[in-house]
């Protein structure tokens, strides 16, 4: 005979909207804090319409602005703890090259945050890394810290640590409503609950999410390319071997940067992305066509002929993700200016992956209403004007 079921769980001490890198980081701190949560995530659990999939992000200490880069240690040592918490590897040192011109100031910014002085010319570079070739006035800066995190692994990972410490995560619920309050009420397809915390990390739904909030963020999802283009001669950027990650800076032909990773995901096949996109409604990703080459194809090919020349020009795979870019491509991580038990966390702007760890931890300050661990001004809601619209 089945056993009675037990009436569905209805109250909890925090939610969390979005299962993705940062909504599952956030829920894990909850969680091991103590804090009854409950996470919910509106496709079926792994899934591939949002941010956080794929094998593979960069993790880097090198960043122009020093307000991330001061979060780097701390994400190191996360990201192990968590490695080791779960007995699985989730990282591999590679190192990465940052290109650009010389004197170029985010380069010089990447250099200074860290702390070295060693600028490689292009035969330097060749010797070190065999499969660049560097065209004249280019220089490039090397973060040996740097390397891949695995990422489906890593998002696997941290659900599995958060079910651990007791979280509750719902997967194929998608959240309909929100009544805010002291007691927030969170409508789902799949029941009703109420919470006196609630988090939103609901990736590039969240600017048309909050609109119910009366909240309008400036947020613009763009669909990403992620293409993988073959070595001429297999094996020649197999991580292990000699090819590290890289990264443009002040490209005139890219000015919003190239990047690449080590074949690490299809045998042969080197990843090298357009950090760049075009504007997309996350609900209608897949009814652009995706036959014809798009201009971030063509400024990939011309960047592949000249610094990358065993590979071919032509990508043999190309996928979808989606970034979610604020103006100055900087984070939101605050409180609803007007409802203080609401935090949003947004806006990551196509590099939040290595950074969820404190992320997450800081959006669980935020809604514990403890004191963040990091000067937050530069993720504040109300540096953008008119975000609370004509109710302000
Ligand atoms: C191609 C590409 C390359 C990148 N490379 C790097 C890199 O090298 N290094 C790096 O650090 N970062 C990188 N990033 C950025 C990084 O992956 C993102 O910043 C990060 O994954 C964002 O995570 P998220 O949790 O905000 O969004 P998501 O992963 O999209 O999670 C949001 C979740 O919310 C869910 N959701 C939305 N609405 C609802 C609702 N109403 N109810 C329930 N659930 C809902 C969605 O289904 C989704 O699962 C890259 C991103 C892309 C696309
Ligand atoms: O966050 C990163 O390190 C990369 C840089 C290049 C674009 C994608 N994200």
């Amino acid at each position: 005979m089945a056993a009675p079921s037990q009436p569905q769980k209805s109250t909890y001490d925090v939610i969390v909207i979005g299962a993705g890198i940062q909504g599952s980081f956030t829920a894990c701190h909850l969680a091991q804090r103590h804090k009854d949560t409950l996470l919910l995530e509106q496709f079926h659990l792994p899934h591939s319409r949002g941010s956080s999939h794929g094998h593979s992000r960069i993790i880097r200490s090198a960043y122009p602005q020093e307000y991330y880069s001061r979060m780097m240690p701390e994400c190191f040592r996360l990201w192990q703890q968590l490695e080791a918490e779960t007995g699985t590897t989730l990282y591999r040192q590679t190192g990465l090259v940052l290109l650009g011109p010389p004197g170029e100031p985010e380069l010089e910014a990447c250099r200074r945050s860290l702390g070295v002085d060693e600028v490689l010319d292009a035969a330097a570079l060749a010797q070190r890394f065999p499969g660049f070739r560097l065209p004249a006035g280019q220089v490039a800066v090397l973060d040996s810290t740097a390397g891949v995190l695995f990422a489906d692994r890593a998002l696997r990972a941290v659900q599995e640590v958060f079910r651990r410490h007791g979280g509750t995560l719902r997967d194929g619920e998608k959240v309909l409503r929100i009544e805010p309050g002291a007691t927030v009420t969170v409508t789902t397809t799949a029941g009703v609950y109420k919470t006196p915390r609630l988090i939103i990390t609901a990736g590039a739904w969240t600017g048309a999410f909050v609109e119910q909030l009366g909240l309008h963020l400036p947020l613009q999802p763009l669909r990403i390319d992620v293409c993988y283009w073959r070595e001429k001669q297999p094996g020649s950027a197999r991580l292990g071997s000699v090819s590290p990650c890289f990264l443009t800076l002040g490209l005139s032909q890219a000015p919003h940067g190239i990047y690449g990773l080590p074949s690490i995901e299809y045998p042969g096949l080197m990843k090298v992305c357009h950090h760049h996109g075009s504007p997309i409604d996350p609900e209608k990703r897949d009814q652009i066509p995706s036959s014809a080459p798009g201009p971030d194809i063509a400024v990939l090919s011309s960047f592949i002929s000249s610094y990358l020349p065993g590979l071919e020009t032509q990508p043999a795979v190309r996928e979808a993700c989606l970034y979610t870019n604020t103006p100055d491509e900087d984070f939101i991580l605050d409180r609803h200016p007007k409802f203080s038990n609401i935090v949003i966390g947004a806006g990551f702007s196509g590099h939040g992956f290595k950074l969820a760890p404190v992320v997450g931890k800081l959006l669980c300050q935020l809604s514990l209403g403890e004191e963040p661990s990091y000067n937050m001004a530069h993720f504040a809601i109300t540096r953008f004007p008119g975000v609370l619209g004509a109710a302000q």
